[in-house]
């Protein structure tokens, strides 16, 4: 039989897939945070089933959304802090993992704000690209410094999440100029940074982000604008270390076109990557919470954080 998964860890697969929950880090953060109720909840009556569920929860909210490695590796994270020889022990570890993961997750938030803002001079104007509540803490803390900030925000096509940029940077009292996409290169002449965050971040350093930072990125090398990459260290990706590649999603071609706007155009083939990848030598820095990178030495950092431990707990056999 298959073990028992809770609506709660269903219905939060379901608001990741949806992007009702979106963002490498604020899916991370829901995905431990479902974990926990599975837990709590279960009444699993041998360590054999409580595993069972713990690890098949974990492969409902991993087969959500493929690119951002923030969810695979707060899975794994929670997973290997399970431990224990009865069903109480398990849950015990399992919820304070996913408290110690989360609790993680905001230290370091902070801490690479507070690295960030170190780059960030009064008077800066800003590109941002897509929502990142990373580069929003780099912003967070140069304005609690006292440094006046103002931004120009892409919209980002087709879901728009330069909107939530553009009201989070308003709350900071940061002033918003909010362009179309395709405006971005004649905007960069008077920016000071480029700052976009990341879902992965591959070994040789190559930057996984939402589509058209790459763009972005090339456009920002020709003008001599400098790109700024911020991404804790659970962006990182092991599975790069060993050769794999990241998978970028290919999402809904309604999100671009209705049925009918297609028909009415003859019917043409839509894609619609949600993610593209930037190649290390258009990326000045990667900041992260322990301190700024150029993005060829992170490797040392994955090697350092992950050794030889690329593993997959949660595809572990369910019974
Ligand atoms: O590309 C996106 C979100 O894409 P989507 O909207 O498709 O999830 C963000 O730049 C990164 O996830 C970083 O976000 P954060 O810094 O908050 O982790």
């Amino acid at each position: 039989m298959e073990p028992h998964v809770n609506p709660e860890v269903r219905r939060v697969a379901d608001d990741i897939g949806s992007m009702e929950i979106r963002g490498a880090a604020k899916i991370a953060d829901a995905a431990a945070a479902a974990l926990a109720t599975q837990a709590k909840e279960s009444d699993a009556s041998t360590p054999e089933a409580f595993r069972s569920e713990i690890r098949v929860a974990a492969r409902t909210l991993h087969d959500t959304r493929p690119t951002a490695v923030s969810l695979p590796n707060a899975l794994r994270y929670v997973l290997h802090g399970m431990e224990g020889t009865t069903v109480e022990q398990l849950r015990e570890s399992t919820v304070a993992a996913v408290e110690r993961f989360r609790e993680r997750l905001e230290r370091s938030q902070a801490d690479l704000g507070a690295v960030g803002a170190n780059r960030l001079k009064d008077g800066d104007r800003i590109m941002t690209h897509c929502h990142s509540t990373a580069v929003l803490a780099c912003v967070e803390a140069a304005v609690a410094q006292g440094k006046e900030l103002t931004a120009v925000v892409k919209e980002t096509r087709p879901r728009n999440q330069g909107h939530i940029t553009a009201e989070r940077l308003h709350e900071l009292g940061v002033p918003v100029t909010l362009v179309v996409d395709s405006a971005a290169r004649r905007y960069l002449n008077g920016v000071d940074h480029v700052m976009v965050g990341a879902d992965s971040i591959a070994a040789d350093g190559s930057v996984i982000n939402k589509i058209g930072t790459s763009g972005l990125a090339v456009n920002a090398r020709d003008r001599g604008t400098p790109v700024v990459v911020a991404a804790q260290t659970f962006k990182l990706h092991p599975g790069t270390l060993t050769g794999h590649s990241v998978d970028i999603e290919m999402r809904e071609e309604s999100e671009i076109v209705s049925a009918e706007e297609r028909a009415a155009i003859g019917d043409p083939t839509v894609e619609n990557p949600a993610f593209d990848v930037t190649p290390p030598r258009y990326v000045d820095a990667i900041v992260t919470e322990r301190g700024q990178f150029p993005p060829e030495s992170i490797v040392m950092l994955m090697r350092e954080l992950f050794g030889e431990n690329t593993t997959e707990p949660w595809l572990q056999s369910v019974t």
